[in-house]
């Protein structure tokens, strides 16, 4: 590596486990830093690089595919890009979708063109250790591999846990990675940014093929919805559904708010007024051949004022 080269972050974790609320925390903190910031959303509207756009100008969105798999070529010519930006960068950090598997960017880097000009400085894997259903199967084996990537490893949404859970999850996801409990994602900046603390350890496992674990669909239109019914619908969302977000409007005031909906749980926040000029739209992402796309869009119909 020589003196020019660029550190790059790779920010890791299944879907929903508070990747981009990570980046919207680190991006709040390095105002007048030269950092360039890549997100990629397994959905087809890119729904994280339009809430951290509201922060930074340098972010750069690879949409409709998976960063390690499909769209790995828009990522290897998107970091020459940047590799060549005059006055050079400080950091670069590639928020994953939710379905990546790190290691496979960490390859991306070590491409004859980009490995003189960028580096590998960390994986962060953030973990949802707050899932009220746990992930089985295929599912879990991906989020375990995203877990043993990580040089630092987040044990995220800690506010909802007691003692003895945190440490079981500990136990369950943290062996020989170094671990912090978090809320928020909140992590001290020398970890996220400029510590180089490079010590993956290869897992060697064999890729998964993400095309055939996931659907994903979205969804946009000009309704407005009763909020209680839309309350009573998420409550009851089926097991397979394993993320919806985005913007959606609410009847009465006409409010729009942002809705996430992960691992069991819903939240509902106040979009600003530029984010609900968007419209609404929602990406949902389920597990392959659950035959839920019908059924979820006919409840969603049903939420309609
Ligand atoms: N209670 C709780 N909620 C959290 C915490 N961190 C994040 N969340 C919520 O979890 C949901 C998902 O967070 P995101 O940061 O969007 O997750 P993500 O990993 O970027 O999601 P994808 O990009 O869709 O994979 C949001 O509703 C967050 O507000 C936490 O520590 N505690």
């Amino acid at each position: 590596m020589n003196a020019a080269s660029i550190p790059v972050t790779v920010v890791a974790g299944f879907l929903g486990a508070g990747k981009t609320t990570l980046l919207r925390n680190l991006l709040e903190r390095c105002e007048g830093r030269r950092l360039a910031v890549i997100v990629n959303d397994f959905g087809e509207l890119n729904i994280d690089a339009g809430m951290i756009a509201e922060q930074t100008e340098a972010v750069y969105s690879l949409e409709n595919g998976c960063i390690c798999c499909s769209v790995q070529d828009d990522l290897l010519a998107q970091l020459e890009r940047l590799a060549n930006m005059y006055p050079p960068l400080e950091q670069v950090v590639i928020e994953c979708s939710g379905v990546s598997d790190p290691q496979r960017i960490v390859q991306t880097l070590g491409y004859p063109k980009l490995r003189r000009r960028l580096h590998l400085d960390a994986v962060l894997t953030v973990v949802d250790a707050a899932r009220r259903e746990p992930l089985e199967g295929e599912y879990a084996r991906l989020e375990r591999m995203q877990a043993a990537a990580a040089d630092l490893l987040l044990l995220n949404k800690c506010d909802l846990l007691d003692a003895d859970e945190r440490a079981s999850q500990r136990e369950r996801f943290g062996r020989g990675a170094r671990v912090l409990e978090t809320i928020q994602a909140q992590i001290p900046d020398e970890l996220l940014l400029g510590e180089p603390s490079r010590k993956l350890r290869p897992h060697g496992q064999e890729g998964i093929d993400h095309g055939d674990l996931f659907d994903s669909w979205s969804w946009q239109g000009e309704a407005s919805f009763d909020g209680a019914r839309l309350k009573q619908w998420l409550e009851a969302l089926p097991r397979g559904l394993l993320r919806l977000k985005g913007l959606i409007r609410l009847a009465g005031q006409g409010e729009t708010v942002w809705l996430q909906y992960v691992g069991g749980r819903y939240q509902l926040r106040p979009a600003t007024a530029a984010e609900a000029a968007q419209g609404s739209r929602l990406v949902f992402i389920a597990e392959k051949d659950a035959g839920l796309r019908a059924d979820l869009e006919v409840g969603l119909r049903g939420c309609i004022s």
